[in-house]
């Protein structure tokens, strides 16, 4: 009963719990997301060289004989340790952290490990030991079974966060072990590897990284796989007894591990490195009596040692050479010590007085490498993938030249299009100039026309002065009540429609005005195609009956003109018109009613006019047909057209009435131009006598009108071929 309580009470508080911690672990996850990235910016800021401290404890040996420990460490501060020389004097040494002989190696991995992480993020590292013989520089990088060193915790770290992000990220691990003894390369993988193995060397790679070609790369997927491989590989390292080290390391250990990441969701790629190297003890040959093949040993160890001091004195100093190929050694850490990658060197001290020179030495060289600044690091893009970006780069190459082309082209356009507006503004600015000049002119003109009026206006009150020009009115003056000649046209007018007949009396001009419809079609049947310039009447139209009979008094006007000026009576006249018969009365077709139309005295058309008596018409000729002017008459009104200015003020002049014998020859021209629109009559030729009176008086007219321009030539001569 109190299990199930118990067990219940328990379930209920793991429900409660879970959350919670699920919660936390999440806080957690982003706390360390975020103190990495912190550790790796401040690692970026003091630069990718770090160098930590350790001083292992007295050994055992060393008690025994009673030395005293010449370091001195405060706990508070885990970045210094003090050194007591000989003469009491006492000497601070400041590195990125300082491991006491208490640290172990827990603590030491503990400060190693945001660097060995850096490594899955695509980052290359390195981390060495440096140090006099026996001062723990195996122990540290190697460890033992029962403590293991950063070896083996790394790659233990490795793995498991492979394991960690394997949902987002796929690695892939191949192991190296190589050692450098006495200035040669070994390969500690390969099989039956002893002195008289192939020899090994270093070469550059494409990528810029240092490369050892034939050197055994062997994948391994598990912590003990690869653990079993770098003891395998420890076995093949070339250890000798020395008086300082029991099992003291005559070369230089050094171990790769070659990481391949693929990001799945990103498709990014990178390949890093890890270089773990254990490197043999600095020594004195003095001091550990070393004899034969382990002076030779020692000699090369301090060779490359002292290369490796130079590399670090030349880094520090920044000078533009330095040389990392004076050994081997060197040589393999090129990129670790000065290029793109993380570095950690661990300085190995011994606390004994007995060792405190090399101690001395070796802090002062550590503190030299600290000195030491270099670029920060770079992430290392998979040499696969370098070939897509240098296609890529290449692409964008052509596409920078392609927008530089484009932004040259558009540049043109922009001149080409600022020309253009250029242009556009000039003629704007010359279309406003030919606005104002025609405003000008239209302002002139309108001036003109009113100066033409004023003009009219005194030779009209001349005109109504006389009584002459009072009591005839020209039938076809060429004024205002005609258009200017660039209206007359040479096309005849639609047929008007018939007319409508109220009176049987008019019943014959009814059929004449049927007859004339059908001669204007014959005429336009025969003469439009022929474009001529025949009439200067006002703009035609279909005649009325009144109009006919209007003509046909027109024509006896122009009888009545020849009996006064022949002093005929009205008897003879009336005989004449008997022998007269209208001519061309079929033929008259449309002429724009006469202005002297008979009107009623409203000013209405008398449309109802009746067929005029002989009586009437004489009356209507004698009110209508002036006399002709007299010779002297005709001298004046020569030397006044002769003295007028132009022949526009030429026909102001007519069309004012002011010269009486203007007046009558444009009635005379009218008569004319009558017969030229009419055509060549097939009948109703007047008689001879008629005939060469008219022609008589044509060929005066002919005289004054020729000035008139050519129109009025054509038209007399018009004429003059119709009647002969
Ligand atoms: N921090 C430590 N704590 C306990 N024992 C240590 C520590 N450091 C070194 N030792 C011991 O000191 C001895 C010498 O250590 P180690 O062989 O690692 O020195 P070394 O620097 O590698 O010498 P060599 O250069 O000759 O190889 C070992 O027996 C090791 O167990």
């Amino acid at each position: 009963m109190l299990r199930a309580k118990c067990e219940a009470l328990t379930n209920k508080c793991l429900q409660e719990c879970q959350p919670k911690y699920e919660a936390l672990k999440r806080i957690l996850a982003e706390e360390t997301a975020e103190r990495k990235r912190f550790y790796n910016e401040l690692i970026e800021v003091r630069g990718n060289i770090r160098v930590f401290c350790r001083c292992r404890p007295l050994s055992p040996e060393e008690t025994s004989k009673s030395y005293n420990s010449v370091v001195e460490f405060d706990p508070s501060k885990d970045t210094e340790l003090q050194i007591t020389c000989t003469d009491s004097s006492k000497k601070i040494y400041k590195f990125d952290h300082v491991f006491s002989p208490k640290d172990d190696q827990e603590a030491v991995f503990t400060e190693t490990l945001p660097i060995v992480k850096s490594v899955m993020d695509g980052f290359n590292a390195c981390i060495f030991a440096y140090g006099q013989t026996g001062t723990g520089k195996t122990f540290t990088m190697e460890g033992t079974p029962e403590c293991r060193g950063v070896n083996y915790r790394a790659l233990e770290e490795l793995f498991r966060i492979m394991k960690e992000r394997m949902v987002l990220m796929q690695y892939e691990f191949s192991f190296s072990m190589l050692e450098v003894y006495n200035e040669k390369i070994r390969d500690l993988l390969a099989d039956n590897s002893d002195l008289n193995a192939k020899k090994l060397d270093i070469k550059q790679s494409a990528e810029g990284t240092q490369e050892v070609p034939g050197l055994a790369e062997v994948q391994v997927r598990s912590i003990d796989e690869v653990w079993e491989m770098h003891k395998s590989g420890g076995r093949n390292r070339s250890v000798g007894s020395t008086n300082a080290n029991e099992l003291s390391s005559r070369s230089h250990s050094l171990v790769r591990l070659m990481v391949k990441a693929e990001n799945l969701v990103t498709g990014e790629r990178s390949k890093s490195f890890l270089w773990l190297v254990d490197l043999a003890g600095s020594e004195r040959a003095g001091k550990i009596e070393a004899e034969g093949e382990r002076l030779k040993e020692s000699q090369f160890i301090n060779k490359s040692l002292s290369a490796l001091g130079d590399v670090i004195s030349a880094l520090a100093s920044k000078n533009s050479h330095i040389p990392y190929r004076n050994s081997k050694l060197t040589h393999l850490l090129q990129s670790s010590l000065g290029g793109d990658c993380k570095t950690l060197m661990f300085a190995q001290i011994s606390p004994s007085l007995a060792d405190l020179g090399e101690t001395l030495c070796t802090l002062n060289f550590a503190s030299r490498v600290r000195g030491v600044e270099h670029g920060p690091a770079r992430k290392q893009p998979d040499p696969a993938d370098n070939f897509k970006l240098k296609q890529m780069v290449e692409k964008l190459r052509q596409e920078e030249k392609e927008v530089s082309k484009l932004n040259e082209s558009l540049q043109m356009m922009h001149i080409k299009y600022a020309s253009r507006e250029n242009i556009f503004k000039t003629l704007q600015e010359k279309i406003r100039e030919s606005e104002q000049a025609c405003k000008n002119y239209q302002q002139k003109i309108k001036d003109l026309e009113n100066q033409l009026a004023e003009e009219k206006k005194g030779r009209t009150h001349l005109t109504e002065t006389n009584e002459i020009s009072r009591s005839f009115r020209p039938p076809c003056a060429l004024s205002k009540q005609r258009p200017p000649l660039a209206r007359i046209t040479n096309r005849l007018p639609p047929l008007a429609p018939p007319h409508r007949t109220e009176k049987s009396s008019l019943k014959n001009m009814e059929n004449a005005c049927s007859n004339i419809n059908d001669a204007t079609r014959s005429f336009k049947t025969k003469h439009l195609g022929r474009a001529r310039r025949i009439s200067l009447s006002p703009v035609v139209c279909n005649i009325s009956k009144n109009r006919r009979a209007s003509i046909a008094a027109t024509e006896l006007e122009t009888l009545a003109t020849l009996s006064e000026k022949h002093n005929m009576n009205h008897a003879s006249v009336t005989t004449k018109l008997s022998q007269l018969r209208i001519p061309r009365r079929r033929s008259v077709a449309t002429f724009t009613p006469f202005q002297e139309t008979p009107k009623s005295k409203e000013g209405k058309c008398i449309n109802s006019f009746k067929y005029p008596s002989t009586s009437q018409l004489q009356s209507l000729w004698k009110s209508r047909v002036p006399n002709l002017p007299s010779p002297m008459q005709q001298n004046h009104i020569q030397s006044r057209l002769t003295n007028l200015p132009s022949p526009l003020q030429r026909n102001q002049l007519f069309s004012s009435g002011a010269v009486n014998s203007a007046q009558h020859l444009n009635k005379l021209c009218y008569s004319i131009q009558k017969r030229v629109m009419l055509g060549s009559p097939a009948q109703g030729r007047p008689s001879k006598i008629l005939e060469s009176r008219f022609n008589e008086a044509a060929l005066q007219a002919k005289e004054i009108v020729g000035r008139f321009g050519t129109a009025q030539r054509v038209l007399i001569k018009n004429r003059r071929r119709s009647i002969m």
